[in-house]
């Protein structure tokens, strides 16, 4: 099943510098390992935006949800998320 994700990061400005570049990095170690393993297909930076636009490839709706729960940056986020079909105008042989 696919899924739009769009995560918006509201971090306080009062927040601890060291512990906020100590999150990102764990975030980005959890993010690129469900990209390689092709959960995460794909992640876009919205420009100029603390935000981005991802698709998610997972087998359920509480799949997805123990993922988004579980990123590290999670407290901090606005995420909206939409479930995708096939459009009938796609010239892709599979949903890649
Ligand atoms: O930077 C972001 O958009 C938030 C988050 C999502 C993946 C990641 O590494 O950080």
């Amino acid at each position: 099943m696919l899924f739009k994700v769009e995560m918006d990061v509201n971090v306080p400005l009062d927040y601890d510098p060291q512990r906020f570049e100590e999150l990102k990095a764990v975030e980005k170690a959890y993010s690129q390992d469900l990209q390689n393993k092709g959960v995460w297909r794909h992640i876009w930076r919205v420009a100029g935006l603390y935000s981005n636009v991802s698709i998610f490839d997972v087998e359920s709706n509480e799949k997805l949800h123990e993922i988004l729960m579980g990123l590290p940056l999670y407290p901090f986020m606005d995420v909206r998320v939409t479930a995708l079909c096939r459009h009938p105008s796609s010239v892709r042989e599979d949903d890649s």
